[in-house]
This record gives C-alpha cells, structure tokens and sequence, in this order.
C-alpha cells in the first residue's frame, strides 16, 4: 500500500523486546521475598488489588501488613493468595498455581506494563488495547509464529491464528462448532471490560466496544494472508486473493464505521444496514484530505470538483452529526481516502464502478443538506438543496399520493420532473 496501511507494522524494531519481559525486571520479582502461606492479595476499592502479608488470623478476621506500610485487618474472605514470583508476566494464566481473580489482573497489569498485550487463559487469548501501534505485527514477526511453535514463543495473536490455520488443513474445525465465550467473563476479571477483548481460535472474538475486536481480526486475516502468500509484490493494482482480503477492510472501515463515544472507528455494519446510521464515514473521507501531500491533494480536489463538495466537513449535515475533529487522527495523513482507492483497485473495481461509488456517496452527502418546505394549500413537501449537487443527483418530493423524484441537470437548479 502507498503509505502503508495502519497496522502494517515495519521490522525496524526487534518485535522480541515487547513479547518477552526484560531478564533484569524478571530476575528483580523472582527475588522479591514471598511466602505462600502469607503472600496474599487484599481488596482495594481503588486500586482493585493491593499486596500484604498476613501477620495474624483470628475467627474470619486476618491482620495483614500492606506493600504500603498499614496493617489492615480484613475479612478473610476479602484476600485472595498470591502466585510465586515464578509465574511473574505468565503466558497462560491457566498454569498459576493460583488461579483467582487478583492473580489474573495482577499478571494482565505486568505484562501490559511491558506491552505484552497478549495472554492466554486456556483456549482463550485475553487481549488489552494498548491504544498505540506496536512492532509486534509485521512479517518478521509472522514468520517466526509460522516457523516455531506456540509453546517456544510469547503469547501472541498470530500463535492462536497459526493453530487454528493449521487445525483448519487438518480438517479438524470441520462442522465449525461454536465455541462462545462464557456468560460474565468480563466480571470476573473486574477490569473495564471495554479494554479487553476475548478471542478463541477462529470461532469467536467477543468484548465491549473499542476492546479492539476489530483491529485484531485484521490482524488474523493479515496473518493468514502472510503465511499463505508467496511474498511476491506485484507493482499491478490487482492483485491475489490475499491482498483482497486484506484490502477488503479501508472499503468495510470507510463505508461501515462510526465515531462513537467510546471508539472512533467502531464497526457499524449490522446498524448501517438497518438504520443507515454512518453513511458519514465516506463522505468524511472524501472532503478531508486537507493536510495531504501534492498528489493526494490533487486526487482529493479532483473528486471534490467533479461532486461539486467543498473541504469543509461542517458543510454537510451527515458528516456534521457529532465532531468533525479527533485527536491524534489526521485523515489527511493517513491517506485514508488513497487507502479506499487503492482498496477499490485491489478488488477489481473498473474506474467507471468507482466513480459511480463515489458519485453516489457525494449524492447522499449532498442529500442530506436538503431542505424539505410544504407547498402551500398542498399536502406535498419538496425538496431543495442548500447547494448545486452534481448532475444525476434524485432529490425526493414526498406527496399524498406516493413518492416523486426530481432529478437535477449539471450545476443544480430543480427541475425535469420524473416520477
Ligand atoms: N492491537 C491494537 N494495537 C493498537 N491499537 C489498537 C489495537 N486494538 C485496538 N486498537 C485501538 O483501539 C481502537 C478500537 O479498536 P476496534 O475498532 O478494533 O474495537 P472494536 O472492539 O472492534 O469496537 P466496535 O465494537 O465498536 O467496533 C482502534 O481504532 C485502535 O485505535
């Protein structure tokens, strides 16, 4: 991809530093002091764990000395044992010897601290959204997971996509049973259950909005697509079946996603098809390429004339419903307009079906500056737009008698009624 699309990390950094914990750090909590009968984890309203040791125990009641220096006397029923330091930054949580709910968030804690952001717990693979780009995707990296095996190598999305490739040649998905995430999962671990998302080979990928989902998806079909590709680049805009996968995501994104409260990018494909929520993503994508270098610019204003749209999102009440701005997001920048583009190519669309897509999003974005008047002494409204809309465009009179279209000719100005 011209650019390079989002996610596709490059291999300039050794990957093996975010997989593996430093041995200094590691070496400094094997030699911290522990006591398996005393170590013990204690409920915090804030800080959901704290560490003590218990100094003395009395009927349901134990006396604990806190990492904080208070001695604290709880309920016993309030503490939880703590793991030996062995199982410090644990790839499967499932192997401590203490499988509780403090043990589980402590080691989730640790390893995203150190930006592992992968653990496994069984056949689930709990994943935290780290909320910037890691080196951890790229094709060294994937290499390594379709050359070694899981066990010799961190916890990693690509290890649970490599087993479920593999299982997937040995037929042995075959009926495709569903394996769902058990009811309340997130409750157990207590955390904000929109920072983590839960995945299990192939079947499901579950979690709140935002968990990353779906940025995680992606990387399964990028890792696929990796592993079953040739490694040929192709300078031909079409190109295989991988590629099409993959390039299949900037056109879902620009035609399916939202910015909702929590995520600014959320996939909003189910609530498109019903209720034609976002058709503001491409239109966004359409007028927003202001900080682009020259020939993204010229491509941008090339599109804009010929739809008649001006740069400014403000202008247009679909891509007005909520902020135009987001932080750290530059569309601009990220050539997301040229990411569709180029997508459009890859998937095998002629230059005519392009044009007719976008010719058909500037005609929604222009739809929706439309204002609506009833004629006087008629039980008909109709329709005018706030701009000239580009030539072909259908505006809607709604009358007693059923629906009646106008279309425009070139440069707006309501007429040639057809109905
Ligand atoms: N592995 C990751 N690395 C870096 N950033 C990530 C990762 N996963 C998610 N993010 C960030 O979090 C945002 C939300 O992720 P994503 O869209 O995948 O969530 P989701 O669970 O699919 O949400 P929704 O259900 O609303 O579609 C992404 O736009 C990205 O900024």
């Amino acid at each position: 991809m011209p650019g390079g699309y989002r996610g596709e990390c490059g291999d300039d950094v050794d990957p093996m530093l975010f997989l593996t914990p430093p041995d200094k750090e590691r070496i400094e909590t094997m030699n911290k002091p522990y006591d398996i009968k005393r170590s013990c984890w204690v409920k915090d309203e804030t800080e959901g764990f704290i560490a003590g040791e218990i100094q003395s125990e009395q009927s349901d009641q134990v006396t604990m000395k806190m990492v904080t220096n208070q001695t604290v006397t709880v309920k016993k029923d309030d503490i939880q044992q703590m793991n030996p330091p062995k199982f410090y930054q644990v790839r499967d949580v499932e192997d401590m010897t203490f499988l509780n709910e403090a043990g589980v968030l402590d080691n989730l804690c640790q390893c995203y601290i150190n930006m592992k952001i992968y653990t496994y717990s069984g056949l689930f693979c709990v994943t935290i959204n780290p909320y910037k780009w890691l080196p951890i995707y790229g094709s060294r990296v994937a290499k390594m997971y379709k050359v070694k095996t899981g066990t010799e190598m961190p916890s990693h999305l690509f290890s649970i996509s490599d087993n479920a490739y593999h299982d997937m040649l040995m037929g042995v998905l075959g009926g495709g049973a569903a394996v769902t995430a058990p009811a309340g999962q997130e409750k157990f671990f207590h955390l904000p259950s929109w920072y983590v998302t839960y995945l299990l080979p192939i079947s499901t990928c579950s979690g709140e909005s935002s968990a990353g989902k779906t940025e995680n998806t992606k990387k399964v079909t990028q890792y696929f697509a990796e592993i079953r590709g040739t490694g040929k680049q192709s300078s031909d805009r079409k190109r295989s079946l991988e590629d099409q996968i993959i390039q299949a995501n900037p056109v879902l994104e620009a035609f399916g996603n939202a910015k909702t409260i929590r995520n600014n990018n959320s996939s909003r494909f189910g609530p498109w098809l019903q209720h034609g929520c976002k058709i503001a993503a491409v239109p966004r994508a359409l007028v927003d390429s202001e900080a682009s270098a020259a020939v993204r610019w010229e491509l941008g204003q090339q599109q804009r004339e010929s739809l008649l749209l001006v740069l400014s999102p403000k202008e247009y009440h679909w891509v007005n419903q909520s902020v135009t701005m987001v932080d750290n997001m530059d569309d601009g920048d990220d050539d997301r307009l040229e990411w569709v583009d180029v997508a459009f190519d890859v998937l095998g669309f002629s230059t005519e079906e392009k044009i007719s897509v976008y010719r058909l999003t500037g005609g929604i974005t222009h739809f929706g500056n439309v204002k609506f008047k009833q004629k006087p002494r008629q039980e008909q409204t109709e329709g005018t737009p706030q701009r000239a809309a580009p030539e072909g465009t259908a505006f809607g009179s709604f009358c007693a008698d059923g629906p009646k279209v106008k279309m425009l000719p070139s440069g707006g100005g309501a007429s040639n009624v057809c109905v």
